[in-house]
């Protein structure tokens, strides 16, 4: 009744852990040497929805300013941080971020992100970066059971330049791929009059699976070099995350990107206990040249919410209530201090059954307040 549908309050664990989730991301970033960025939660549309970004205008919360100027509330963290990037020079390379996001098909309308952009750094290392932090601030939240998925904007795009097809086809191709329908796929890429690379896209759609599967595929494009550069370098990212112990990574070859300034490598995790995504990210060296910058640009955003949800609930820790009265408080503030990890509370009435699991109660011996367990 008082709030737009979508739009909830929230109470105790799950904002607590939304803060803790916060609190570690910004350890994992400060001490990986990243630089702090924030961005107005307002922009202009046009930022967004410019021929170089393409984001679609119907997904975003948007209105009219006083000029007649479409604003919206930030859809997305990479582009506007590309746009303040780009407003001044920087020396730093390594930024990071959290706050909302809106988009009208987030349920609730709001999400919250944390995440890092790199910008200017050889491609390799930047990839590598974002992925080794994602295992670094996963290991420090105590989340191990996440599924690393590898793929490249520039697979599909390539086969499907190779075909003519009107740009309304390909974006209902891309669809098609994203949702793995491979009837369609193959229906719509036969119409681009290549009957070759229409199988070759019909079959990419069941090319993920285990990292491996990379080498079946170097062998079918042996004689590709644009194709099995692609392929290389997925590869070399995978073999770098093995090296160093990450060994749950597997290859979505078939992946399309789900915005449109992607240009490389595609990076996605997922919870292996219920497959939900809580990260995403990738390359896209283009998105700067709207300003006339020529650089590569790699990030990553994790999902806070869903990385909240799969943390234990806060309140794990021991919990003691000191019953006090008017003469005793300060004695209780001071015993409290004496408890420094536990989540310790003072109450004048006795609390309800299992609220607390210690509770002490100052009862006065011989003139002493003296605290007892209960
Ligand atoms: N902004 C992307 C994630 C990303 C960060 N950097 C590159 N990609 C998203 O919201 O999914």
């Amino acid at each position: 009744m008082f709030l737009p549908e979508g739009s909830q309050d929230e109470i105790g664990t799950i904002v607590a852990n939304r803060s803790k989730v916060f609190e570690t991301f910004r350890r994992t970033a400060e001490q990986r040497n990243y630089t702090e960025i924030s961005t107005p939660l307002v922009e202009y549309a046009e930022t967004f929805t410019n021929e170089k970004v393409g984001m679609k205008l119907q997904n975003m919360l948007k209105w009219f300013d006083a000029r007649g100027q479409i604003e919206v509330l930030r859809p997305d963290w990479t582009t506007s941080i590309a746009r303040a990037l780009s407003q001044k020079p920087f020396r730093q390379y390594k930024w990071a971020y959290q706050g909302s996001i809106f988009r009208q098909e987030t349920p609730g309308l709001e999400s919250r992100q944390v995440g890092i952009e790199i910008v200017d750094l050889p491609a390799i290392l930047g990839e590598s970066e974002c992925l080794f932090f994602a295992n670094d601030f996963f290991g420090r939240l105590g989340l191990e059971a996440v599924m690393v998925e590898l793929g490249h904007a520039g697979i599909f795009e390539e086969l499907v330049a190779r075909l003519e097809l009107p740009a309304g086809q390909v974006d209902r191709l891309r669809g098609a791929m994203h949702d793995k329908r491979k009837d369609e796929v193959y229906g719509i890429a036969r119409t681009g009059g290549n009957k070759k690379i229409a199988e070759e896209l019909a079959a990419l759609v069941d090319a993920y699976g285990p990292f491996q599967m990379i080498e079946t595929y170097l062998e079918r494009w042996k004689g590709e070099p644009e194709l099995s550069e692609k392929l290389k370098h997925i590869q070399k990212l995978g073999e770098t995350l093995f090296s160093i112990g990450m060994e749950d990574v597997i290859i979505d070859l078939g992946r399309v990107k789900n915005l449109p300034y992607y240009t490389g490598i595609l990076f996605r995790g997922f919870l292996k206990k219920t497959g939900t995504s809580c990260f995403s990210g990738g390359r896209y060296d283009k998105l700067y040249e709207q300003f006339n910058r020529n650089t590569t640009a790699v990030g990553i955003a994790f999902d806070a919410d869903i990385l909240a949800e799969q943390l234990d609930r806060a309140g794990n820790r021991e919990k003691i209530c000191i019953i006090a009265n008017e003469e005793t408080l300060a004695d209780a503030e001071k015993l409290r201090s004496t408890y420094s990890s536990s989540i310790v509370d003072i109450r004048f009435e006795k609390p309800q059954k299992g609220e607390f699991s210690t509770v002490l109660r100052f009862t006065n011996k011989h003139g002493k307040w003296e605290a007892e367990e209960i």
